[in-house]
């Protein structure tokens, strides 16, 4: 549920049309507020259209209240239509129905929303519908549903509209839409007759008189004449096929819901008793501490500083000055504490150094509700504020885990048995007391302990840091944990082998995305697969995982690499990762931001930047983006929608290119502030979980498709999240991407080549791999995008290992 509330102490202030004040008595509450009720199919552009709708609502002056229910709400889906009129007479004034996905004629997608078209005279009140809720409009009128020749998901263009109704006083508006589905009016213009006159447009259809057009988009000829938008005569119903609330909508297109609610308060004034019921509120509360301790700096070693720099040039320098700054190590030992969390049984296990040594364990827990508990009692200050990172929490979040957050979960039967599903937590979260952290830029080592009186500690590792690192004059170097590699450069593997997605099954599944995105059904689904590289485990392993990631780093640099080794019973688990996608990030002082990449191009001998360029103005490419940033807007309003931080979502980047290694990448930047909002950062990651730019819009359906094309595989850590928080209050996670992850009890034991010698155990790490599916994809080019990504790992690990 989405609440937003306006204080009555507002100063009343200047009308959407220009009068003053006036708009005061056209309220009906009994609070004099405008209760707006907006129903949300499950879309992930709601609480941007709520967004809208408050911003348009601030400038007049009224107070008001909005509040969101889902089109299956459990108080009238199963109840009755009669329910839900009672509802609406009592609570509120107008309604807004959102978009979504699926068919309009279908039940089970549009849920409460096709009682909406049967309230009785006396108990009617203003509608606007927007795509979804439009379309469903215009069914109730009698209109039919087609499927449009090609879907327009993420499309801009611009539409011709009648100037009246809501779009009186509207200039040339400039439109994305988000459909598969439109309306057949069977309107002149529809059926290729000709429109003698221009005013003809805007004649209702002889087979459906009550349906007014007020916009048509003819700009795609196989798709023909497509109406936009409508109003139901004899009604206060309106609806728009495009996407307002969209970041890519010109302020034009933006217009009519001001226009909307003009309308809709005229039409109240006018025919509405005064209303009765009381509007909804909600609260928000401050986090709490106890624990302060500051942590040290003990070493800084101005120009020869060196380390695992993860995306960093020849001279030390990072490789993406935005993100790729800092490196960041946290210690493990014997005496760590460690939180595991199952979902199976939504159990949290908290250990101590060895696995075997549990400390607590809990079934049955919400494990976000224990985590922000933890997190808020964790704290510390005094730290420099330029270190990202002072000592706080090292967690990774797996893709299963994140669906677990959005209501996503298979049946057990349907999820294929990872190796070990109960040993394997799906989330882990690892206390971090010690770490170390580089500051490329400035070519600084911070050594730093939260535990009280570790001096000696400090002293230690400050001074082995600096022998350890192999100075050159002037030149910020690398240098090898000499302690982990024991100085070896080169290792016998022995037999690697490989298990990778076949062309046509992929191929394959690319066109079952593509007919669910024909159906309406999605907007775009990132298609995932996975390679397994099968490695013996001989040797000094730990070493020889070092390695692979030391090479991965320097073949594939990426600001967001990580390396990872958890070693434990059952638990034991290694991650190497070359991730170049921040998913979410927010600092000390509540400043945060999404990241998102979508739009990838190979890089070949002789790419340039301006190739990218010219290729990423594509409409396939930007569309792939577009939607996933208006979706992160979403995934951020969320939580900050009911408090001061509203108003501070922003797209400060869209389109902006990215060079990597072996690709190109178009991203994107959303940014909000939580400061003064009673939300953290970890009230924003559990609520936008899993990361849009592996999903897919909208999320929770694209997410269930998606479990039935791969086949219900457990993507496990990849496609989820890995990062820190820290003890300051800041976070930084990114999307689990061009990383390969091994689990000890995944080894399997293999026979032996030869007779005679003993059976080898064969680790497997497990690369996953995909790419955004839309209408305009071919499934040729998604394997192809597949493989890129995928070898940004694999290559650099079978140059090694073979
Ligand atoms: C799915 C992957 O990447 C995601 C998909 C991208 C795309 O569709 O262009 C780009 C970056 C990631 O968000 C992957 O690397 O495996
Ligand atoms: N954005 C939407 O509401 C989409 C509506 C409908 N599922 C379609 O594809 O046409």
């Amino acid at each position: 549920m989405v609440v937003r509330n306006q204080n009555e102490s507002q100063q009343p202030g200047q009308c959407s049309d220009g009068s003053q004040g006036q708009d005061k008595e056209e309220v009906e509450g009994p609070e004099n507020r405008l209760r707006i009720l907006f129903i949300d199919a499950y879309d992930s552009f709601s609480n941007n259209i709520i967004a809208l709708l408050s911003e348009c609502l601030d400038t007049t002056a009224n107070p008001y209240s909005i509040k969101s229910i889902k089109i299956n709400d459990r108080e009238f889906f199963k109840k009755s239509r009669h329910a839900f009129h009672e509802y609406l007479a009592n609570s509120f004034d107008a309604v807004v129905v959102g978009p979504g996905p699926g068919n309009p004629t279908k039940p089970s997608d549009v849920g409460i929303i096709r009682y909406l078209w049967s309230l009785s005279d006396e108990r009617t009140l203003p509608v606007l519908g927007i795509c979804l809720g439009f379309q469903c409009m215009c069914i109730a009128a009698g209109a039919g549903i087609r499927h449009l020749r090609k879907p327009r998901h993420g499309q801009i263009t611009e539409v011709v509209h009648s100037n009246k109704s809501i779009f009186a006083g509207v200039g040339e508006i400039k439109a994305t839409q988000y459909h598969s589905l439109h309306v057949g009016l069977d309107h002149d213009i529809q059926i290729k007759k000709e429109v003698k006159v221009n005013s003809d447009l805007w004649e209702p259809s002889d087979e459906f008189p009550l349906l007014e057009p007020l916009a048509w988009d003819s700009s795609d000829k196989p798709n023909g004449a497509v109406l936009m938008a409508a109003k139901l005569r004899g009604r206060p119903f309106w609806g728009v096929q495009y996407h307002p609330e969209s970041i890519c909508t010109n302020a034009e297109g933006k217009k009519i819901i001001d226009n909307w609610l003009r309308e809709a308060k005229a039409w109240l004034r006018q025919n509405r008793p005064k209303g009765k019921a009381q509007a909804v509120r909600t609260g928000v509360s401050s986090p709490t501490s106890w624990k302060r301790a500051a942590p040290n700096d003990v070493s800084e070693d101005q120009g020869h500083a060196k380390k695992q720099q993860s995306g960093v040039d020849g001279n030390g320098m990072p490789l993406h000055k935005d993100t790729g700054r800092f490196s960041i190590l946290g210690l493990v030992d014997e005496k760590t504490i460690k939180l595991h969390y199952y979902m199976s049984e939504r159990r949290v296990v908290v250990t101590r150094g060895s696995e075997d040594d549990i400390i607590m364990e809990h079934t049955e827990v919400d494990f976000w509700s224990l985590l922000a508990d933890f997190k808020s009692r964790f704290v510390a200050d005094g730290g420099d504020d330029n270190v990202p990172f002072w000592g706080g929490c090292f967690m990774t979040v797996n893709y299963e885990a994140c669906l677990e957050t959005i209501g996503v979960n298979a049946t057990e039967q349907e999820i294929k048995p990872r190796a070990n599903q109960l040993t394997q937590p799906d989330i882990t979260v690892v206390v971090i007391l010690r770490s170390v952290v580089i500051d490329h830029q400035y070519k600084k080592v911070f050594v730093q302990s939260i535990t009280p009186g570790d001096q000696k500690w400090l002293r230690r590792t400050g001074n082995k840091l600096k022998e350890s690192m192999e100075v050159s004059e002037a030149k910020f170097e690398r240098y090898y944990m000499r302690d982990m590699t024991g100085g070896r450069s080169t290792w016998n593997y022995g037999r690697v082998s490989t298990e990778e997605p076949q062309e046509e099954d992929y191929k394959g599944k690319v066109r079952q995305c593509q007919a669910y995105i024909q159906s309406g059904d999605s907007y775009e689904l990132c298609l995932t697969d996975q390679t397994v590289v099968h490695v013996p485990q001989a040797g000094n392993v730990v070493a020889k995982d070092w390695q692979l990631y030391e090479n991965l780093q320097k073949q594939n640099p990426a600001p967001f690499g990580a390396y990872v080794h958890l070693g434990a019973k059952g638990t034991g688990l290694t991650i190497i990762s070359s991730s170049p996608e921040r998913f979410f990030n927010w600092s000390r002082s509540g400043k945060c931001q999404f990241r998102p990449i979508k739009g990838t191009m190979r890089k070949t001998a002789g790419t340039t930047r301006r190739d990218a360029d010219e290729f990423f103005q594509s409409v396939k490419e930007r569309a792939e983006l577009l939607m996933i940033t208006d979706l992160m807007r979403h995934d951020l309003q969320g939580v900050l929608s009911d408090t001061a931080g509203a108003g501070t979502v922003k797209v400060p980047k869209v389109f902006h290119i990215e060079e990597h290694q072996t690709v190109y990448q178009q991203m994107s930047v959303i940014t909000g502030n939580l400061r003064g909002t009673g939300k953290t950062g970890i009230d924003v990651l559990r609520a936008s979980l899993p990361p849009g730019s592996m999903t897919g819009a909208p999320k929770k359906r694209s997410c269930e498709l998606l479990q039935q094309i791969e086949g219900y595989r457990a993507r496990g850590l990849y496609s989820g999240i890995l990062g820190h928080f820290d003890v300051g209050g800041g976070g930084d996670f990114s999307v689990v991407i061009r990383t390969a992850v091994k689990w000890d009890e995944d080894t399997t034991m293999e026979e032996p080549r030869r007779p005679g010698c003993a059976p080898v155990a064969m680790g497997k790490w497990r690369i996953g791999a995909g790419g955004a599916v839309t209408a305009l994809s071919t499934p040729k080019d998604e394997f192809e995008e597949m493989v890129v990504k995928r070898n940004s790992v694999l290559h650099p690990m079978l140059n090694l290992l073979q």
